[in-house]
């Protein structure tokens, strides 16, 4: 019997480019941010290209025997693999940290590939990721310029330097690896919702300023609204944008991030493959919305916390169970009464 239908939302595309924004444009993305928090890009200047180079690059590591990639374990100096069971069992990611993309890849990549043989993929691997690191760096100060001009007119001018020049950006590799048919038994175990899905992902927001988001076709990702859980539809060569938890504070709330999590659906392909990449503040910023920001007669809803404050509280609430977390930037820097 066919389950019930779940929700889908369309959610405003634009063309990140384009040298002026419409005023139509700017009022939708607006509103996607307060609403859910999630809006999608096109003319992003990522060909198709360099997206199937990525995948296979990046299926061919993740292929590699899993104690060739616990040299890069959570456990080792390096600490940029993720492996399965940690996030959850079907879920396993590589991270490649910025401004240095290429010097990132190579030293998870030298120690993956040790042998002659390999040499052309170490450089093929770093190549990639230090086009697609750059290109993701370009994209995201466009897109917090967007994003700031939604907030007030005149704050691109005002804040884009001022205020997130020494953002930093890293990017994650993500690999979910689906049993083939997912059995009644399994789900229940696993934490299925009935409907032949199996939660590859679990409900986290994401600890950034914005992330944008390349996901293969397989979909699957999901955002929590108030009347619950729906889909993200997004078409070929279409980015998703969605606000993190530093923006939300900064914007003492005027933008959502948003819960979301990753469904992998019974008979699709087994692999599904997302390229995440947080865009954020630097460690040492004292984040605090400026009193425009707020608006004249609002109530200041966080108090001013150090960004890496917040990453800390984050990563020891989690306990090891990586983002998958009940801890938000609500939790943490929260005006209590406000
Ligand atoms: O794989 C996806 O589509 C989403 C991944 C995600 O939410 C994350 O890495 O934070
Ligand atoms: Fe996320």
């Amino acid at each position: 019997m066919p389950g019930p239908k779940q929700a889908s939302v369309q959610l405003p595309i634009i063309d990140i480019y384009q040298t002026i924004l419409s005023p139509s444009s700017l009022s939708s993305i607006s509103q996607a941010c307060k609403d859910l928090g999630f809006f999608l890009i096109t003319n992003h200047g990522i060909s198709q290209d360099l997206y199937n180079s990525l995948y296979s690059l990046s299926n061919h590591l993740f292929n590699l025997p899993l104690d060739t990639k616990l040299l890069l374990g959570p456990s080792t100096p390096v600490n940029t693999y993720t492996p399965l069971f940690i996030a959850s069992p079907f879920f396993e990611s590589l991270r490649v940290s910025g401004p240095h993309y290429f010097s990132s890849a190579k030293s998870s990549a030298d120690l993956l590939f040790t042998n002659n043989t390999t040499t052309d993929y170490t450089s093929q691997f770093c190549s990639v990721m230090e086009e697609y690191g750059n290109k993701m760096v370009e994209l995201s100060k466009r897109i917090i310029a967007v994003v700031l001009e939604c907030l007030g007119d005149g704050f691109e001018m005002k804040y884009c330097e001022s205020e997130f020049s020494q953002c930093h950006g890293y990017l994650r590799i993500n690999n979910y690896i689906a049993p083939e048919v997912v059995q009644e038994e399994e789900e229940e175990e696993e934490g299925g919702n009935g409907l032949g899905e199996i939660e590859g992902l679990g409900m986290h927001t994401d600890m950034s300023c914005i992330t944008v988001l390349y996901q293969d076709e397989s979909g699957g990702l999901q955002v929590r609204s108030k009347e619950g859980w729906v889909d993200i539809e997004t078409g070929e060569g279409t980015l998703v944008v969605n606000i993190g938890d530093l923006l939300q504070a900064w914007s003492n709330g005027r933008m959502r991030s948003s819960a979301h999590r990753v469904l992998l659906k019974k008979k699709k392909k087994v692999r599904r493959m997302s390229l995440a990449f947080f865009w954020c503040f630097e460690d040492e910023k004292v984040i605090m919305a400026p009193s425009d920001v707020v608006g004249e007669g609002k109530e200041r809803i966080y108090r001013p916390f150090v960004c890496k404050e917040y990453v800390e509280f984050r990563q020891s609430s989690v306990q090891g169970r990586f983002d998958k977390v009940g801890f938000t930037v609500d939790d943490f820097a929260a005006i209590i009464g406000s």
